[in-house]
């Protein structure tokens, strides 16, 4: 509030610099590199977006939770290579503590869970919508922070949990209008991996590191991902037969590599078995080359993405089983996924699936004399005490000015109060789509 005395406090007022800036500095108007600002038409879209992760998480009974978007470092320090550790942004806080902006809510998750412990009985059906962010080198040009929306079943070791997670990620892509032509799931197992490396006896502490690899190919050279999966301990055959592994696509196959008694094989039957029962199963297929890139993963994975290949994966997840106690909780199965706002924007964009979202407002209340300023605003509260939205003309502005302003909020109704109508108790109504106008008794103002 600016002192009225001082050189800008009357409107009339010369504009000089007001007397506490020594100098009128121009800031840079632009948010920081990476991030983005949500101006009236980007939040509208982004309020649509959420509203339906709301609504799905709704229909399959998840429960809402949030976490601060500042955590402690050690959350997210695992020494398997990924890149989200490589982009942590982190720093020490004036309390000496190490600290770092979420890159992820998992682990946020994970801590709240063992936090509340017996209070919170099990199965756990949780959804959070949360920035995360990542130190990106900005020479790539990519953004250094998204919106996420995640889906978590804890304390269900089935496979029907992942199957719902999955039917749950469909549920969303079909209220927006994608269909299971413009978008895929690739599921496969992280056991898949691990009887591979187990039977070449790659020690298990190596198997987070070997996924966090393994998720690059088609993303870095070949010849890169073979390095570093020996620079990992591997033998030259183990990672010949592990590429190889990975290139099946289709469960018979890979039965014929790892027989039809391992886990892997039996998890994933059931998955596209069930898949069959949800209806969704045109929207899955196997793919033993999805591994995804967070080291905590331990069975199933699954990565939606776009059939034509132009954009990254859409959204990811997969079972966790061992995440919480290795945070000191219970041995809980977990598993989840991460939707994020920025690449399905894009596909809609490239399938014309974007909303068309105008901002509304059902009336525009305008005085037409400045005494009438106060009935105006009487108008206004009555017609929202009724569930309306209003938008108030708060100073003189000639009656052009209004149409202007009533046509850009797309107002339907202008309510004019003038001081003929007024002393007797009405105002004039005109509907703007259909220019018929009329006067009410204010009384009857619906
Ligand atoms: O998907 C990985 C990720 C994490 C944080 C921020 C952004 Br942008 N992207």
């Amino acid at each position: 509030q600016i002192d009225p005395g001082s050189s800008r406090g009357g409107r009339t007022g010369a504009l000089t610099p007001p007397p506490f800036a020594d100098e009128v500095q121009k800031i840079d108007a632009n948010p920081p590199k990476g991030t983005r600002d949500f101006p009236p038409e980007d939040m509208r879209l982004r309020s649509w977006l959420f509203h339906n992760f709301r609504e799905v998480s709704r229909l399959f009974g998840f429960e809402e939770v949030d976490f601060p978007v500042l955590e402690s470092e050690a959350l997210f320090i695992r020494k398997a290579g990924e890149e989200i550790r490589d982009q942590l942004y982190c720093f020490e806080d004036r309390g000496n503590r190490r600290v770092a902006l979420r890159p992820e809510l998992t682990p946020s998750l994970a801590r709240l869970v063992i936090q509340k412990g017996k209070s919170a009985p099990l199965p756990l059906k949780w959804f959070a919508i949360g920035q995360c962010w990542r130190y990106e080198r900005m020479t790539r040009g990519r953004r250094r922070e998204h919106y996420q929306w995640n889906m978590d079943i804890i304390g269900v070791p089935e496979v029907t949990a992942e199957a719902e997670l999955i039917s749950s990620t469909i549920s969303f892509f079909k209220r927006i209008g994608v269909t299971a032509s413009d978008v895929g799931f690739k599921v496969s197992s992280r056991k898949v991996l691990q009887e591979v490396l187990m039977s070449y006896s790659v020690p298990e502490d190596s198997f987070g590191r070997v996924c966090v690899i393994i998720d690059k190919i088609g993303k870095i050279p070949v010849e890169e991902i073979k390095k570093d999966l020996k620079h990992a301990g591997m033998s030259e055959v183990a990672v010949e037969d592990l590429l190889q592994v990975l290139s099946i696509k289709s469960l018979e196959k890979l039965e014929e590599i790892l027989g039809d008694s391992g886990e892997a094989i039996s998890d994933l039957r059931q998955l596209f078995s069930l898949a069959e029962k949800f209806g969704y199963s045109e929207w899955i297929q196997f793919d033993a080359s999805v591994v995804r890139g967070l080291a905590y993963y331990t069975g199933i994975v699954f990565e939606g993405f776009d059939r034509e290949g132009k954009l990254r994966a859409i959204c990811g997840g997969g079972r966790y089983d061992k995440l919480l106690s290795t945070f000191g909780g219970d041995d809980l199965p977990a598993c989840g996924f991460g939707f994020g706002d920025a690449v399905i924007v894009e596909l809609l964009k490239e399938k014309g699936l974007l909303p068309k979202l105008d901002h509304q407002v059902e009336n525009i209340v305008c005085a037409l004399d400045s005494d009438l300023q106060g009935a105006a605003a009487a108008v206004a509260t009555k017609l929202r005490e009724k569930g309306q939205s209003v938008d108030l003309v708060l100073e003189g502005k000639p009656l052009k000015w209004v149409f202007k302003r009533a046509a850009r909020i797309n107002a339907q109704r202008l309510i004019l109060v003038g001081l003929d109508e007024w002393q007797k108790g009405m105002v004039s109504v005109k509907i703007l789509s259909s220019g018929e106008q009329y006067e009410v008794k204010l009384v009857e103002l619906e």
